[in-house]
């Protein structure tokens, strides 16, 4: 099983203190941190584009914190060379943005990044299975893709099953409305890396937050064995 990974959104960060919002968040021991990049035309939402992941990379270096890319835009293989120079260490993008999935997995292996597929609620998982070799992380979105702060989708959960059946190696990322009281849901499906925006950034404590999510995928994996 690939070890379990804990990733803070910034989206529900401070955007008007993202540099020293960023800093604060890794001081609290996340190993990546989630960063939605969104064009308003894949998504019905803006956020940011790689100037701005550029500034957060400056923020928290890469001996820190590795930067999680979710690319939720129309043209992935568009951004690949941008994100790349911005300092990401993974792109993540959507099958369904993408009209050449193997040549969008090749554009951002030959600019050094980790790839990741990210399959939308609505979307067959079946459509992830010829790539799960040719990629590090699938990321199954647990709400519709645009916004913080939505409620969890217990159904995805057998498309988590589904792709954890394919491999023991991969990791397995879930993201929307994950937090303390669902994480052993996903956790036991088999997903190893989560996000949390919400849960962690308006948590009282995130630091205990990101160790409890942390704390209940390792024991259910232990439980797997
Ligand atoms: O990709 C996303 C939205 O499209 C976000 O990563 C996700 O929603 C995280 O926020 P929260 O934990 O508040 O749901
Ligand atoms: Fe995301």
């Amino acid at each position: 099983m690939p070890s379990p990974k804990i990733a803070p959104s910034i989206l529900s960060g401070d955007f008007a203190n993202l540099g020293r919002d960023c800093q604060k968040m890794v001081a609290n021991g996340p190993e990546w941190l989630h960063v939605d990049v969104m064009d308003g035309h894949f998504v019905p939402n803006i956020s940011f584009g790689p100037m701005v992941v550029e500034a957060v990379r400056r923020s928290v270096p890469r001996e820190q914190v590795m930067l999680d890319c979710h690319m939720m835009v129309s043209n992935p293989k568009k951004w690949v060379e941008p994100i790349a120079k911005a300092g990401g260490d993974q792109y993540t993008f959507h099958f369904e943005a993408a009209d050449d999935v193997q040549g969008t997995i090749d554009l951002i292996r030959k600019h050094g990044m980790r790839v990741g597929l990210a399959i939308k609620p609505k979307t067959d998982i079946k459509e992830a299975f010829p790539y799960i070799n040719k990629v590090d992380m699938v990321l199954v979105m647990t709400v519709e893709p645009g916004f913080g702060g939505q409620k969890f989708m217990p159904d995805m959960m057998p498309k988590v099953e589904a792709i954890r059946a394919k491999s023991a190696e991969i990791d397995l990322q879930v993201d929307g409305g994950l937090g303390p009281e669902n994480v052993e849901l996903a956790a036991k499906a088999g997903a190893n890396v989560i996000v949390a925006g919400t849960s962690v950034y308006k948590s009282a404590d995130p630091k205990s937050t990101i160790a409890k999510l942390r704390e209940s995928v390792t024991i259910c994996q232990c439980h797997h064995h």
